[in-house]
């Protein structure tokens, strides 16, 4: 039987976690219904600085329930990726979304997310099988059909997602225009350590000098960067200069593309994007350059 909704979900003092998807939709139905707007901010857990900066954008907007949810998405990994090791930490989680007066935490069982024999599938279309897709094949499928599901099951106004996974974002863009989700997809820029390293939750996997050498991720996007004025083959010469100068990075791509992630223009708008293993772990970090209109 389903439980009657009470006055803690119209209007929670403190976070509440919610696993059911029936009646976390019921609970966000009922506050759109007493006028409150619904911002999504979908993670896989193991919050840190930069999640809280999602959150904190979502509150941004007014009159704001923010529900969080937290579902390391077995879709999205390849039979070779780190699915069973990705750091759960629940209870420190929720802690954090405690802080940042989140309303409603969404953790879902895996099984009541994908129901026995479900076949259809979101397909992000070609740039799913670049970039991020092709060392990660079928990886955007597995993102694109998750976040789907989280947008119908919340039916939120917002969703905010990083800036640090700049390829899944753009594609959340496309499908949310491209399929007629009735959703705004907030980016929100990267946030890092003090040395620039982006903050990500693989990064707990790295080794002490495993840490020092992924700095060069960053280093190398700020030293393309700063000689975009002279264009497209000087922004690649510096940023690869500066990765290979340091041994333990094992570089996968770096890559200028236009802000849609189509063909790099000659002047203009660019992004910077590289992916790399430091050791076992997989790091990846963009940035925005402006190309050729610079007077060097
Ligand atoms: N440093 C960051 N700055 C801003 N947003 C971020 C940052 N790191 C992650 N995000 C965003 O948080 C959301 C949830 O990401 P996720 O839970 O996978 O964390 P993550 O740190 O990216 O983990 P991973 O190690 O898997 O890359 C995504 O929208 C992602 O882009
Ligand atoms: C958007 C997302 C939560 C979908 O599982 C995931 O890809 C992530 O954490 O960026
Ligand atoms: N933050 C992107 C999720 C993933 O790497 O699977």
């Amino acid at each position: 039987m389903t439980k009657p909704l009470t006055k803690d979900d119209y209007a929670p003092d403190d976070v509440t976690v919610h696993r059911d998807p029936d009646r976390l939709r019921r609970v966000v139905r009922a506050l759109r219904a007493a006028g409150r707007n619904i911002a999504l901010v979908p993670t896989m857990g193991a919050l840190h600085a930069g999640h809280r900066k999602l959150i904190r954008e979502a509150h941004v907007m007014q009159n704001t329930v923010v529900v969080v949810s937290i579902f390391v998405n077995p879709t999205q990994f390849g039979p070779n990726e780190d699915f069973a090791a990705y750091p759960r930490t629940f209870e420190s989680d929720v802690d954090v979304c405690r802080e940042e007066r989140v309303g409603l935490v969404f953790a879902p069982a895996a099984e009541d997310v994908y129901l026995p024999g479900a076949t259809v599938t979101v397909s992000p279309g070609p740039l799913g099988d670049e970039l991020e897709g092709a060392s990660r094949p079928g990886h955007f499928a597995g993102v694109l059909t998750v976040v789907s599901k989280l947008f119908n099951i919340v039916q939120p106004t917002y969703a905010v997602f990083g800036e640090k996974d700049y390829q899944q974002l753009t594609l959340i863009h496309r499908m949310a225009r491209d399929l007629n989700f009735p959703v705004d997809v907030v980016g929100v820029p990267t946030v890092r350590e003090a040395d620039g390293l982006a903050l990500s939750s693989r990064n707990r996997y790295l080794s002490e000098a495993e840490r020092a050498a992924a700095t060069a991720l960053s280093a190398a996007l700020v030293a393309g960067a700063h000689v975009s004025g002279q264009g497209a083959d000087a922004v690649l010469g510096a940023a690869s200069a500066t990765l290979a100068a340091e041994p333990a990075v094992d570089l996968d791509y770096l890559e200028l593309r236009a802000p849609d992630l189509g063909p790099a223009p000659e002047n203009g708008d660019a992004r910077l994007l590289v992916a790399a293993r430091v050791g076992a772990t997989r790091l990846i970090d963009n940035i925005a350059v402006l190309l050729g209109t610079g007077d060097e």
